[in-house]
């Protein structure tokens, strides 16, 4: 039973079926299909109004022969008493659901064999989570003639792999998906993530006959309740001490983006270690520098990687900060080190969080991300006890027991040189500031989220734009 949470769950399609099975048996037959429909019509009501209204309005429905279907159908019916003009295109010839259909044309709407002159808005109720991955020809080509056409998928989007989010195959690439009684990996991880659109979730009630979700989408109440705040009695050492290794003679700007991400966090106080101290010292006059993690004195949580490099300096710097067995947000060429050297992290008893890109992880696993980014991720946490945090349009975090959250708040924006440093360093300070590691690995990714959207209104984001941005972030949106 996850009844308070369902709006921030996401579920897999076993789940699904058992929560809709239940409930079913306990409503008049059709009563889970009519709700669904209903909150179609009204959404493609609200984005027609947007354009002229839905009367007079050209609307054309993409209809497979399941359910899916029928939701479009029981839709257009509602469109079409609404005074728009309806037109229903079978993928599979001859077959649809057969009730929905019915009401479909008595309330007006028509089926047809081909695609009408103009379409305003096309419904995608091809597959839903009956859907297997990919299209048919005849799908594919519909698609094709109606690109640019503003697009609403009906629960998922039809031939993204529901249970993954992998795009393996061709699928639709929708505007806005209303999503029925849960959300599903579908619309909330991956590739299908992107082809969802703007996800809307609508309430059929399968709430209470939902088991534990196999992912949560953290809300910013999460965020904003778990954020560490000083209290009157804290001093700086109290607030928690972060030491950050990173950057080098070569790269000193990896060094200061992570100590920027760094000094946004809770953290009172920050030590740096590395070879670009000089570089550091000189833009943060507030942080204290040493050559050596050796030197750097106690710390409540090390961020260690970002632009240190791999050589012998950087595998013993490495090495001094997992002596000090504290938590510690592993990254970049941290992450190289550790490829190299997969027992340095066997017997640790503090929390350790990785934060692989794609390549990064190829080189921890062996093996490149597949279609199944939770399952990645999750496959890294068990082999190397630690928490996952794997970075993408929809960033996944996982911790070794298997507990999965995807991040919300990503933007293509954050994939620029750099970002990954400002994460690294203010995941840290969330570390050193008490913060349960998994929750600090989701606080970090989603306030970085924050701040490259934000950055993105005024102008092209940089790294160091993101830095500058979290404070501003931080206390408008998360009351820091
Ligand atoms: N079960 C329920 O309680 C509710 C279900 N609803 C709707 O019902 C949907 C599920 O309906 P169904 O279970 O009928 O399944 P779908 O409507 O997803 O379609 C399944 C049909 O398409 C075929 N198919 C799937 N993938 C294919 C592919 N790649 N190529 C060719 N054929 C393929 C299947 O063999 C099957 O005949 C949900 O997504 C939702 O839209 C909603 O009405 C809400 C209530
Ligand atoms: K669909």
């Amino acid at each position: 039973m996850w009844q308070e949470r369902s709006m921030s769950g996401v579920w897999k399609v076993a789940a699904v079926r058992d929560a809709e099975a239940a409930l079913m048996a306990r409503l008049p037959e059709g009563t889970l299909m009519a709700r669904a429909a209903g909150a179609l019509a009204a959404r493609i009501g609200r984005l027609l109004g947007d354009t002229g209204g839905v009367y007079g309005s050209h609307v054309t429905l993409l209809v497979g022969a399941g359910d899916n279907g029928g939701d479009a159908l029981y839709a257009g019916a509602v469109l079409a008493e609404r005074g728009a003009r309806v037109t229903a295109i079978e993928i599979f010839a001859g077959r649809h659901h057969v009730a929905a259909g019915e009401a479909f044309v008595a309330a007006g709407g028509r089926f047809a064999g081909r695609l009408p002159e103009h379409t305003d808005l096309v419904v995608d109720g091809i597959f839903g989570i009956g859907g297997r991955p990919g299209l048919p020809p005849a799908a594919v080509d519909l698609l094709a003639r109606l690109a640019g056409v503003t697009t609403v998928a009906v629960d998922v989007p039809s031939g993204v792999e529901v249970d993954t989010g992998a795009v393996s195959a061709p699928a639709v690439k929708a505007d806005v998906t209303v999503t029925f009684g849960c959300r599903k990996p579908a619309t909330s991880v991956g590739a299908g993530a992107v082809h969802s659109g703007l996800v809307e979730f609508v309430d059929i009630g399968l709430g209470p006959y939902l088991p534990e979700p196999h992912a949560i989408i953290p809300t910013i109440e999460d965020i904003r309740r778990w954020w560490p705040r000083p209290s009157p009695y804290d001093d700086k050492y109290t607030r928690g001490v972060l030491g950050v290794c990173a950057g080098s003679y070569r790269y000193p700007g990896a060094g200061e983006l992570a100590v920027a991400g760094a000094l946004a966090g809770p953290a009172g106080y920050i030590r740096y270690a590395g070879t670009a101290a000089r570089h550091v010292r000189y833009r943060f006059p507030e942080v204290v520098t040493k050559d050596r993690v050796a030197d750097a004195g106690r710390v409540q949580a090390w961020t260690v990687g970002p632009g240190m490099g791999t050589d012998s300096v950087a595998a013993s710097q490495l090495s001094s900060a997992l002596d000090e067995g504290v938590p510690m947000c592993l990254d970049a060429d941290g992450l190289t080190l550790l490829a190299a050297e997969p027992y340095l992290l066997t017997g640790r008893g503090a929390a350790t969080v990785l934060t692989p890109h794609d390549r990064e992880y190829a080189r921890l696993a062996g093996r490149c991300t597949g279609d199944d980014r939770i399952g990645d991720a999750r496959e890294l946490a068990e082999r190397f006890d630690c928490i996952v945090l794997l970075k993408g349009y929809r960033t996944v975090i996982v911790d070794p027991r298997g507990l999965t959250y995807l991040n919300p708040t990503g933007d293509p924006a954050l994939a620029t040189a750099g970002s990954g440093d400002v994460l690294a360093g203010l995941l840290g300070a969330l570390l050193a500031g008490g913060l349960r590691a998994d929750r600090a690995a989701i606080a970090a990714a989603f306030v970085h989220g924050l701040a490259g959207r934000e950055a993105a209104r005024t102008g092209p984001v940089t790294a160091w734009r993101i830095a500058t941005t979290l404070p501003l972030v931080l206390g408008e949106m998360i009351g820091v």
